[in-house]
């Protein structure tokens, strides 16, 4: 195996790029970026991969989502509140479900590249290339705008700092107190259609937190009721913009992408030989690879091989996106074919990329039933085999758009037209994800008994 470089991954074939014209501007750019600071701090990215270990030895899950693609028009503070209000409360109900510590990770402040399944986007006859993420070029439909753009490296930077500013202080400056996330979901309950569904969870989680104030953990008294840590994280699929945030740790000497705490490599560009497999096998974050339908066991093993030569847990995350027809046919291989190499690793459940579909009025959306089936099968295979269904990872946001149909409040195909905000993939809404946690949070309980 040739010498790891932060560049060595450009000497090799590699899937889903931009074609920028002013290469110059592109150096010159990454150049600028280079000497920028990093967006994480390499210590809190190993708190990250000890927690996820704990994960891959079955003592913690991880809850992952976010945007499927950041906005830079979309940019605001309620937004970024809102879908961290949200991630709070579902890690709430699941951490008190599962009986495990829930590792939370956004897809958040760095989530601006988007592969695609065709390079050209065809409207009305006119054909122009493919929306492929803020940090590539603009989703409206002209010329100009589908240009890739070198200068949207350095926005995407400074969103994701300002972005990464925020979590860290509703992390650390009290919105993530137990006490009120556990009030927002008694409100979320109150008003849920399927109310009698979710009240007990809700008001037991309330108990509890009662009993303790009582004993006289407070919030004042005690930071892990007070605050919490949310990790970022996004597809790392932009190599110019990660190497360029990669930097040497001094306390270790070790290579890091900072741009985010955890990084993953997206199913259309994990090639064994290809650029995306070579730059994340020199980088010491916990990393995740997406992992579909197609994955044969010995070329999953060859990969894990790859990413984590040393089989240390919580380096690798491995993210099924399988569909709910087909999950319960191709994992059951592919789980039992790593136990039995001893491989370890963080199974999580994918449910939004396998139940992508067009309704009648061509809007791309997903429905909730097939993403819950999806969780509930992913649960019994890991159940059956005896292994850990440790995380899951979703497309959602904390406003009330209406991108997937069904949940609670009904949404159908003609709904979608009201709020349908996303410039990629349809996200659950606040409501709809704040269900699922809660029909979640019913299999992981009756998982413990
Ligand atoms: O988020 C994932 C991909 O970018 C997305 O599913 C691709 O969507 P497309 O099939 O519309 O290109
Ligand atoms: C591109 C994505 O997924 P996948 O690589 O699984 O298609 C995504 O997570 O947005
Ligand atoms: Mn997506």
């Amino acid at each position: 195996m040739t010498t790891w470089t932060p560049q060595s991954w450009r000497k090799l074939p590699i899937q889903q790029q931009p074609h920028y014209q002013d290469q110059q501007l592109l150096a010159q750019v990454e150049q600028q970026l280079h000497k920028y600071p990093p967006l994480v701090f390499a210590q809190e990215t190993r708190d990250l991969f000890s927690q996820l270990g704990q994960v891959a030895e079955g003592k913690g899950f991880l809850l992952q989502g976010g945007d499927c693609a950041e906005s830079f028009n979309d940019f605001n503070a309620p937004k970024i509140r809102d879908t961290f209000k949200v991630l709070m409360q579902m890690a709430v109900v699941l951490t008190y479900a599962g009986g495990l510590p829930v590792v939370k990770v956004a897809r958040m402040a760095g989530q601006y590249a988007k592969p695609r399944s065709s390079d050209l986007e065809t409207l009305n006859g006119v054909s122009l290339p493919s929306y492929r993420g803020d940090i590539v070029n603009s989703f409206e439909f002209t010329e100009q705008a589908r240009q890739p753009d070198p200068n949207r490296l350095v926005t995407a930077y400074h969103h994701s700092a300002a972005t990464m500013n925020l979590l860290r202080a509703f992390a650390q400056g009290g919105l993530a107190d137990l006490h009120q996330v556990s009030a927002w979901n008694m409100g979320f309950v109150a008003s849920n259609p399927l109310k009698e569904r979710y009240q007990s969870v809700a008001t037991r989680i309330q108990e509890a937190l009662r009993f303790m104030e009582i004993c006289g953990i407070t919030a004042q008294n005690s930071p892990s009721i007070r605050e919490t840590q949310l990790y970022t994280s996004h597809e790392a699929l932009l190599l110019n913009y990660e190497e360029a945030l990669t930097r040497r740790d001094s306390l270790t000497g070790k290579w890091y992408d900072c741009s985010a705490h955890m990084v993953w490599i997206g199913e259309r560009t994990r090639q064994l030989d290809h650029a995306h497999v070579e730059f994340f096998r020199g980088i010491h974050n916990p990393i995740g690879v997406k992992v579909g339908p197609g994955m044969q066991p010995d070329d999953l093993i060859r990969l894990i091989d790859a990413l984590n030569p040393e089989n240390t847990p919580g380096r690798l995350t491995l993210i099924t996106r399988m569909g709910a027809d087909k999950l319960a046919d191709k994992l059951p291989a592919l789980v039992r074919r790593v136990k039995q190499e001893g491989r370890k690793v963080v199974w999580s459940s994918d449910p939004m990329h396998g139940n992508t579909v067009k309704a009648s009025n061509d809007y791309k959306t997903r429905d909730f039933e097939a993403i819950l089936r999806e969780i509930r099968h992913f649960f019994a295979v890991h159940k059956a085999e005896g292994t850990h269904a440790g995380g899951i990872h979703l497309e959602m946001t904390g406003e009330h758009v209406t991108e997937c149909t069904g949940g609670a409040y009904g949404l159908s195909e003609n709904d979608l037209s009201s709020r349908y905000f996303t410039q990629c993939d349809p996200r659950l809404n606040a409501d709809q994800v704040l269900e699922l946690a809660f029909l979640i949070a019913d299999t992981l309980s009756l998982a413990r008994k």
